[in-house]
């Protein structure tokens, strides 16, 4: 029997893969690490990443079809159009939505897709280039009347403007751990009352024992979808120093000391966990 190339997940197909088949390109299926790579190189969002991303993410993150697929159901409960909008001379009112590290925007698109044009306000940012061209081409080709912007900013030194919800969807893992608390204060204090910080991320357990169980099947759920040992050794080294995990426990104590009051985890698959964090 051939060995499935990936587990299913319900929701991914439609919030990821469909919004490359739209514009008739296809999706490059993840060779990055198949060859031995120079054990010093690092992994980057680069245009290598950026060609193959919709099929590395879909393949490498547990769970990363349902949590796209709840943020706009977040969104209607806590997005109540507090934000004052300029648009074709017209002054309205709209939620303003943050994606912050939106690599080709798939939180973003997953938010248009149920929001009608006028309702949101969606400001995306990334460090690379190379991740925001390409978004820029998706957002516009898919959702032309949504306003959304794509901005090539790193995260850090970027302003926000007030707003409904904030979206870290994987992202404040490749920050230097230093950076962490004042990226989350500012997005603390540009929320308005009532809004949300989604902030998803890959963790690891206090545990030694409990953190190599759930390492270790992390890995099958590669090898399920496809990757063989050489990949995931691969990408296990280029990450290193990359992407650096905080225990969930972390997390929750950091969003406490910026003055988050409640936040809670909605979703955990393995090693990655979703919290929300309420203002
Ligand atoms: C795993 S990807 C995020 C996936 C994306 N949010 C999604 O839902 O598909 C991490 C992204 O964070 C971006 N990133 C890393 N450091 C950043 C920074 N300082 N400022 C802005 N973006 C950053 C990377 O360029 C990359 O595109
Ligand atoms: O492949 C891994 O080990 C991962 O941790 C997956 C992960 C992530 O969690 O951000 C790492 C890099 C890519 O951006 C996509 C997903």
């Amino acid at each position: 029997m051939d060995k499935p190339t990936s587990l299913p997940d319900p929701d991914i197909e439609h919030h990821t893969v469909n919004h490359d088949t739209s514009q008739n390109k296809a999706i490059k299926h993840d060779t990055l690490f198949t060859t031995p790579l120079d054990k010093a190189a690092r992994f980057s969002f680069d245009e290598q990443v950026v060609a193959c991303f919709p099929d590395m993410i879909r393949r490498s993150v547990p769970g990363y079809g349902q949590v796209l697929a709840m943020l706009p159901i977040f969104a209607r409960r806590h997005c109540k159009y507090r934000q004052q909008n300029e648009r074709n001379g017209q002054s309205h009112r709209v939620s303003r939505i943050y994606d912050l590290g939106c690599s080709l925007g798939a939180a973003s698109m997953a938010l248009a897709g149920e929001f009608a044009a006028h309702d949101l306000q969606i400001k995306a940012v990334d460090i690379s280039p190379a991740m925001t061209t390409e978004a820029r081409t998706l957002l516009s080709d898919n959702y032309p009347e949504h306003d959304i912007e794509i901005i090539t900013a790193d995260i850090r030194e970027f302003e926000l403007e007030p707003c409904d919800m904030v979206i870290l969807n994987l992202t404040l893992q490749f920050l230097p751990a230093a950076d962490r608390v004042a990226v989350l204060e500012k997005i603390y204090g540009a929320l308005s009352v009532g809004g949300i910080l989604v902030l998803t991320e890959k963790t690891h357990a206090f545990d030694e024992q409990s953190d190599a169980w759930l390492v270790e099947r992390y890995y099958d759920f590669k090898r399920a979808n496809g990757y063989t040992e050489m990949e995931i050794s691969g990408k296990r080294n280029a990450l290193e120093n990359v992407l650096i995990t905080d225990t969930l426990d972390e997390h929750h104590a950091r969003l406490g000391e910026v003055g988050f009051e409640r936040h809670l985890t909605w979703f955990q698959f393995l090693n990655f966990v979703s919290i929300v964090a309420f203002k």
